[in-house]
């Protein structure tokens, strides 16, 4: 029996602090959150370690991990649980020493199971596999159909996330096909019923389907 699919959240792009503190306890109380990931992708570095250090012990207030997006760097600096990194980030290896071993080290894979495999082997805490379908979070340079998911849970152990445009009504193919995580940033935060709504959907699918 495969592990329960778990709501992995990324923030949006841009937001203001402290209405997106509230959001952000908003779609906590909806249900379990197994991670959130601060990505502000055009912010400073004061800026990234301003917000990093409000929303830390939010998540934390949920036993909710806190990982930060693209930068190890600041990661370590902002004592975060872990931080993802992609392919044109910092190497796994330059993350996973500034993180530690007991950190989180993600590593985006695309469609591609050689890099996955690469990144398992190296150590990655889970690799993340998409897009899946089309978003408006941000351009998505490759493509990922749900059979990537299958083959992994068939021949690795490290844990996948699934990303790129999902959402509850969307969710259902890529749980079955063995997403450890299914990671999701629009189809919260844009919810016709708020955050808290969809992550009480996410997690209401999760139960039926694992
Ligand atoms: C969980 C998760 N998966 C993939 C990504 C994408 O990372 P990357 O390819 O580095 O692109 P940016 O998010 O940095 O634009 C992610 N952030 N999180
Ligand atoms: C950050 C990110 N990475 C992707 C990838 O394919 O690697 S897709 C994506 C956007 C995730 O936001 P939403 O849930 O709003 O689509
Ligand atoms: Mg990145």
């Amino acid at each position: 029996m495969p592990n329960r699919c778990r709501l992995y959240l990324i923030t949006p792009p841009v937001f203001e602090l402290e209405a997106f503190s509230r959001a952000l306890e908003g779609a906590l109380a909806g249900g379990d959150i197994a991670c959130v990931q601060l990505r502000l992708k055009d912010a400073g570095d004061a800026e990234v370690l301003r917000v990093g250090a409000a929303l830390k012990p939010i998540a934390h207030s949920a036993d909710t991990a806190f990982v930060l997006n693209d930068r190890p760097d600041l990661a370590a600096k902002l004592d975060a649980d872990g931080v993802h990194v992609g392919q044109t980030d910092a190497r796994y290896a330059e993350a996973r020493a500034l993180m530690g071993r007991d950190r989180i080290v993600g590593v985006t894979c695309h469609n591609s199971r050689d890099l996955a495999y690469e990144a398992a082997e190296a150590g990655a805490d889970y690799v993340a596999f998409g897009a899946f379908y089309p978003t408006g979070t941000k351009e998505p340079s490759h493509w990922a159909e749900p059979e990537i998911l299958e083959i992994w849970q068939e021949t690795a152990t490290t844990p996948c996330v699934a990303i790129g445009g999902i959402n509850v009504e969307n969710a259902a193919p890529l749980v079955h096909a063995g997403a450890d995580f299914i990671a999701v940033s629009a189809g919260v935060w844009a919810h016709v019923d708020g955050p808290r709504a969809a992550v009480a959907a996410f997690n209401a699918l999760f139960d039926e389907l694992s």
